[in-house]
């Protein structure tokens, strides 16, 4: 298959690899090739987008060609919509809505780049409301060292990506502090019904938050040091100023965009988002990371649920 990665950064790097190593034709696109974006997605089969949520808007204005299918692997919440209760949009709502004709679908999944190219092995999820592009899509990327699965929930298999990043930075925050297992297994746990409750008002099925792209990413990304994520709650709650671990960070980490996004709606809405609204007020600069734990552990008593 012809195939055009746009984003050159970890992850459309490591896609192109993945795609490349099964024997296709893989051009990869980025802000510093001296091809144009037109040129490089001109004929291909299968475009498979890997910039940060930054970049998506900026990228599909300028593309002037049509695109039979795209693969969207950002994960994260557009800050231009979702005001006045609106849901802000997904990665690959923003793409539908500028390519109306173009399937779509969403990879997403346990998938820290570094591993995957050392050649560990790992596994993916790939979710389309069209299954003949999810099948597509599976057979392009499955390898002995990578194994992908198909879902016809894409809200969910996004969301997950998406959220969990928030929640990163709650863990790394948690391991930062030196607060034990036991904590970080409560901020997981309860992190993971944030996500559901969340998902599921916004219209995503719970039980795709129990797969690869829910709480397997939860459990990759709050486990590793790898995890920019992870880095950057760490970092803070080591006393460094947002500023100074951005400056040092390696990539991007969705989650200071995506909290703000989220916490904004979620409030308007009425969504109890308790770990959440913590990462956002201590990414404020509001609240210190050990004020925001006291805030949790002491909110009202409650059922589990
Ligand atoms: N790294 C990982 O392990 C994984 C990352 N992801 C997700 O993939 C996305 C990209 O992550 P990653 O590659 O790690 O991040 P990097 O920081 O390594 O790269 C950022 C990417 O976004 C592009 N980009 C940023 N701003 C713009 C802009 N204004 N216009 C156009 N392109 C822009 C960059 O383009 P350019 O190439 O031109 O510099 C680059 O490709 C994120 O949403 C992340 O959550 C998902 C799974 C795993
Ligand atoms: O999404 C990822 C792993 O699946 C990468 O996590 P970070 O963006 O936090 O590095």
């Amino acid at each position: 298959m012809k195939i055009a990665v746009i984003g050159a950064g970890a992850w459309g790097s490591t896609l192109a690899g993945l795609v490349r190593e099964n024997g296709h034709d893989v051009s990869i696109w980025s802000r510093r090739s001296e091809r144009s974006l037109n040129d490089t997605i001109a004929n291909a089969e299968l475009v498979i987008s890997a910039v940060s949520m930054k970049g998506v808007r900026s990228v599909i204005e300028q593309i002037s060609t049509p695109i039979p299918a795209i693969v969207t692997a950002t994960k994260g919440l557009d800050s231009q919509s979702g005001s006045d209760q609106a849901l802000p949009l997904l990665p690959s709502q923003v793409w539908q809505s500028a390519f109306a004709k173009s399937a779509i679908a969403v990879l997403s999944g346990p998938n820290l780049s570094k591993e995957i190219q050392q050649g560990l092995p790992a596994a993916s999820v790939v979710a389309s409301q069209d299954q003949t592009l999810a099948d597509q899509v599976q057979r392009a990327f499955s390898s002995s060292r990578f194994r992908v699965y198909t879902n016809s929930d894409p809200l969910g298999v996004e969301l997950g990506g998406t959220l969990k990043n928030v929640i990163a930075i709650a863990v790394g925050a948690c391991d930062g502090l030196q607060l034990g297992t036991n904590a970080k297994s409560a901020l997981v746990t309860r992190g993971l019904a944030e996500m559901i409750r969340l998902g599921t008002t916004w219209g995503a099925k719970s039980e795709t938050f129990y797969g690869l792209s829910g709480l397997g990413d939860l459990l990759a990304t709050c486990s590793s040091a790898l995890s920019r994520n992870y880095q950057v709650g760490f970092g803070l709650a080591q006393g460094r100023s947002l500023d100074e671990i951005l400056t040092n960070l390696e990539g991007t980490a969705e989650g200071i965009n995506t909290s703000q996004v989220l916490v904004r709606l979620a409030t308007e809405q009425g969504i109890s988002m308790p770990i959440s609204t913590q990462v956002d007020r201590l990414l404020r600069g509001e609240i210190t990371p050990q004020l925001a734990v006291n805030e949790l552990m002491q909110r009202d008593s409650k059922p589990e649920g």
